[in-house]
């Protein structure tokens, strides 16, 4: 099976990959057009444009930054929309809002093509063993279509209804992700200013009824000062700001998400963007190792 992929940054490059390793022919593409190298070297073809990508495969597959990337690769010049056609289909996996999704869904079946939101929850290291959530809406044919490429980078995957509604649930799910690392931020920095071991706090927290695996796996980089990105901040904090605009439009008063905004938006003026989004720890963080 022949599909497309464009996007081929931290998420995009490990699940392309995990494509061409299961057997996929994937034609792939990237703005910064070096980045397609590596996947070459796995057996990959390289499209010119996204309209050449489109036109290649049965279907293609997006992993875009932020709501401007999704657009831009879609209507600009060469882009997605000169290459769909009625038995194509378009899954954009990139997590933006609902409006962003929609406008991009009508643009696609007004030329006779056929779209699918799937963003995922799950970081770089899910991406690369294969074991993403995608949070799939749209056409129900096309998501049929795809389980097979599904089931190779997630471990689970949900069909949620309408176009609008799997944007949805990736911005409440990293809503609540963002508020919890800063919450658990102020309890690292709480722990060592009042002569507490973090470590130990780790091995507490470890125990009880808010284990999970993002405090096990951030919290003993966080303590090094080691923010390698796997989620870059600049990403989550786009995910608060939309996460907070879907509250705004349906006035549910979210104080927790606002403050956590506020401070990725800190970290992002602190010039932490392309950093991991436990960075924000920095906001709060008083005593630096000297590694950091
Ligand atoms: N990293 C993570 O842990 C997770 C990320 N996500 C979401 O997945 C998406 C991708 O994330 P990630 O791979 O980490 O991000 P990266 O920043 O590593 O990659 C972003 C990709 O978008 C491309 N891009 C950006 N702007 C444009 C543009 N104007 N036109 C064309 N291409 C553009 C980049 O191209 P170029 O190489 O040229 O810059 C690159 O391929 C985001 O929406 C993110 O929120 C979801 C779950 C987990
Ligand atoms: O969007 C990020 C994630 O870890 O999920």
């Amino acid at each position: 099976m022949e599909v497309g992929f464009l996007g081929l940054g931290i998420m995009g490059k490990a699940m392309s990959m995990n494509l061409l390793k299961h057997g996929f022919k994937v034609t792939v593409w990237n703005r910064t057009l070096s980045k397609c190298d590596e996947l070459v070297e796995h057996g990959a073809t390289v499209g010119e444009t996204p309209a050449a990508v489109v036109k290649k495969c049965k279907y293609t597959i997006a992993m875009l930054s932020d709501p401007a990337a999704a657009l831009a690769v879609v209507f600009e010049k060469d882009g997605v929309l000169d290459g769909i056609c009625s038995g194509k289909g378009y899954i954009d996996m990139s997590t933006v809002d609902d409006e962003t999704s929609t406008k991009i869904s009508e643009a696609i079946t007004a030329k006779g093509g056929s779209f699918l939101e799937a963003p995922v929850s799950g970081s770089k290291k899910p991406a690369e063993d294969g074991q993403l959530v995608i949070l799939a809406a749209g056409e129900k044919a096309l998501y049929e279509e795809a389980i097979p490429a599904f089931d190779i980078m997630g471990k689970k995957s949900f069909f949620l209804g309408p176009v609008g509604n799997g944007a949805k649930m990736k911005l409440v799910v990293n809503m609540v992700m963002g508020s919890m690392m800063n919450a658990f931020s102020e309890g690292l920095e709480l722990a060592d200013k009042s002569g507490l071991d973090p470590q130990t706090l780790l091995a507490v927290l470890d125990l009880g009824a808010i284990s999970n695996p993002m405090f096990r796996l951030k919290g003993p980089t966080m303590i090094q000062g080691n923010y390698s990105p796997a989620f870059p901040l600049k990403h989550q904090q786009k995910d608060m700001r939309l996460a907070l605009a879907l509250g705004d439009e349906n006035a549910v008063p979210m104080p927790v998400a606002a403050a956590a905004n506020e401070a990725f938006k800190k970290a992002r003026s602190m010039g932490l963007g392309d950093k991991d989004f436990s960075a924000v720890y920095e906001t709060v963080r008083q005593f630096k190792p000297s590694s950091s």
